[in-house]
């Protein structure tokens, strides 16, 4: 499920900017999607010309970028805490709360980035909002999806199984999960639903991301617009 509407230049602006953040002996989550690729390529040429940094892959697809462009890596596992986190978003609103998981790789990025001292978002103009209102991805154990999705109707929202492109079936995580595209139209109280959703037994994590976002950095046609909470 892809939701962007941003050119690659806005994309490369945001991306690019934000890994200017990582300096010498940062442990930097690197996060999943196309504009978090930006960033991950252009810490991969400081890494070229000498930076000392140990990334976090927050999935396959982006430790598969990393090690290609020659980012070093850790495992998720080897770390209590990262210094900063940059990650994409498929919304965000005026508060910073953001909707995540288009690459379905939420859970993994949410654990990242709530580990990083400074958690950046980079975005183009087409994710911003006042307020939340894409469908909000929710992993959820295979065995539970019936049960996860009656409750999630019970929230008021209307989940669709996640299909898989170029395989039948539905889309598996990186963790060997399924995952719930779930509609809830305006969402005017995210930090309840976002409580209302982790208490589902079941649901592995879902993609609303609420009062973890420490910076928004929006690229535009000229240049990055930075967003900062409070
Ligand atoms: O949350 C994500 C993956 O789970 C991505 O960061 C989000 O979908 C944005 O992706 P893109 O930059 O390609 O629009």
């Amino acid at each position: 499920m892809k939701t962007t509407g941003g050119t690659d230049d806005q994309k490369r602006r945001a991306g690019e900017r934000a890994a200017e953040l990582v300096t010498d002996g940062t442990t930097v989550g690197l996060g999943t999607g196309s504009t978090a690729a930006f960033a991950v390529r252009a810490i991969a040429r400081a890494v070229d010309d000498g930076l000392d940094v140990r990334g976090v892959p927050t999935s396959f697809a982006t430790r598969e970028l990393a090690r290609e462009e020659g980012v070093p890596l850790v495992a998720l596992d080897e770390v209590e805490t990262l210094d900063l986190a940059i990650d994409g978003a498929d919304q965000v609103d005026d508060d910073l709360n953001a909707i995540k998981g288009g690459g379905a790789a939420h859970t993994r990025e949410k654990v990242v980035d709530a580990a990083a001292d400074r958690f950046v978002v980079v975005a183009d103009p087409s994710k911003t909002a006042t307020t939340l209102d894409r469908a909000v991805a929710v992993e959820v154990l295979p065995d539970a999806r019936t049960t996860v999705a009656a409750r999630l109707r019970e929230l008021g929202g209307d989940p669709t199984l996640r299909r898989a492109e170029r395989k039948d079936g539905p889309v598996v995580t990186d963790n060997g999960n399924l995952v719930f595209d779930c509609e809830f139209g305006p969402i005017d109280d995210p930090a309840t639903l976002s409580s209302d959703l982790s208490a589902i037994p079941g649901c592995v994590e879902h993609g609303l991301f609420v009062g973890m976002v420490d910076e928004v950095y929006v690229g535009t046609d000229d240049g990055v617009e930075v967003r900062t909470r409070g």
